[in-house]
């Protein structure tokens, strides 16, 4: 396959190890990075050593706390903000002046309040765009990916997001995506993504799935402060709150959740898309698949082993499990960007050969 000129779009905690990754695989040439403030964009290939030291303990990343001293900045209050003139949401447009504001840091890099639109007016010259965002209002990523449509992308679109509810949002535009060329991979990081495509192909043996079972564990030493989208929408799962109330709680609330809790969160029956991505790949009913984990944001060993574990009925009448384990040592970041960027090369090579529309990682594995 030709070399996969692509776009990160969210140089946070994924985005940024997505650019690291990308430079140890073959064929792939990261041509334009952005963030709520800025974007650095190079067609002969961005300088990624120089873009992730820019940006080491500098996401611009969620809003601004009061104290931030003579650091003039006025950071919406939400933490996926739309660039277009029009938010639906309410928001006001990000402004933050000053140094240390995220990829802006890049000396490849230049300041911009609308990120992403800057990223689709280039959109001729990318094979396959990445979307590392964060997705606190449930349409945002969906509203992002039409915005590619509607200018004439021709392309492949991969996300991360985690919610089943977004999925619908992303299968009601399939007919726009398939009519635009656009080949879009959704829930494809690590859960949802590389264990939902691990339940498919374990449920293989089976005629019929009774449940699959997903239970993960999270160790991430930089904790918070290096990983706040995702630890934010983790919270949004804990039973107290919902995506509306963790999109609320400022960065020391957060804090104070991550404290309360010893810094190790268990979270039970979330609202994984692996559910839904399963029941759209014909795999077994979304009720019957439970995804449960435990987050520890202040050590890089996971607090459990990553396990999926999927129980069904043989052709010849046996009952058994499939398990697939993740070993200890694979990271998060490893396990979420090595999986998104291999959706990534599989979905350019559909696209290439005209197989546009919404795809969900288990669509990408042998079929049930
Ligand atoms: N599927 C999985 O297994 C998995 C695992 C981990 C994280 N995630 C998801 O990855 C996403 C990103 O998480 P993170 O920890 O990197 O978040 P983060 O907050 O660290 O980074 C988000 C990035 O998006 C940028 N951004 C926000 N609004 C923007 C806008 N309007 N325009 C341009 N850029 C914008 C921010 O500036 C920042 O660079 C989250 O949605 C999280 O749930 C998925």
């Amino acid at each position: 396959m030709d070399d996969v000129k692509f776009a990160v779009l969210g140089t946070g905690g994924i985005g940024r190890r997505t650019l690291e990754v990308s430079q140890q695989k073959d064929g792939l040439t990261p041509v334009a990075a952005c963030d709520r403030n800025g974007l650095a964009i190079d067609h002969d290939g961005l300088d990624v050593a120089e873009l992730l030291a820019a940006t080491e303990g500098n996401v611009a990343s969620e809003r601004a706390e009061d104290d931030h001293g003579d650091d003039t900045r006025t950071v919406d209050n939400t933490s996926a903000v739309d660039d277009s003139d029009t938010r639906p949401d309410g928001g006001t447009a990000v402004k933050q002046h000053g140094e240390g504001a995220g990829v802006v840091a890049s000396e490849q890099a230049r300041p911009t309040e609308t990120p992403i639109q800057d990223v689709i007016d280039e959109s001729a010259a990318l094979d396959a765009v990445l979307l590392a965002l964060p997705n606190l209002t449930h349409d945002f990523i969906p509203r992002t990916a039409e915005r590619f449509a509607e200018a004439g992308y021709e392309g492949v679109l991969v996300d991360v997001l985690k919610r089943s509810r977004v999925i619908g949002m992303l299968y009601e535009r399939a007919e726009l995506f398939e009519e635009s060329g656009i080949t879009f991979v959704c829930g494809a990081g690590a859960t949802p993504g590389f264990l939902t495509g691990a339940a498919a192909l374990a449920a293989q043996s089976f005629v019929e799935v009774e449940d699959v079972e997903i239970w993960w564990g999270v160790g991430l030493k930089s904790g918070y402060e290096d990983n706040r989208g995702t630890v934010r929408e983790d919270i949004a799962h804990l039973e107290e709150y919902d995506i509306e109330s963790a999109r609320e709680l400022s960065d020391g609330e957060i804090e104070a959740i991550v404290d309360e809790h010893d810094g190790v969160i268990e979270f039970d029956d979330m609202e994984h898309a692996d559910d839904v991505l399963l029941e759209r790949a014909g795999i077994c009913d979304a009720a019957d698949v439970t995804v449960g984990g435990i987050l520890d944001v202040r050590h890089d060993e996971k607090p459990t082993t990553t396990t999926v574990r999927v129980t069904g009925r043989t052709f010849d009448g046996e009952r058994g499990t499939n398990t697939f384990e993740l070993d200890d040592a694979t990271s998060m970041a490893a396990n979420v960007n090595g999986p998104a960027l291999g959706y990534l090369q599989s979905a350019v090579r559909m696209n290439r050969v005209g197989d546009y529309g919404v795809f969900g990682p288990a669509d990408l594995m042998p079929g049930f």
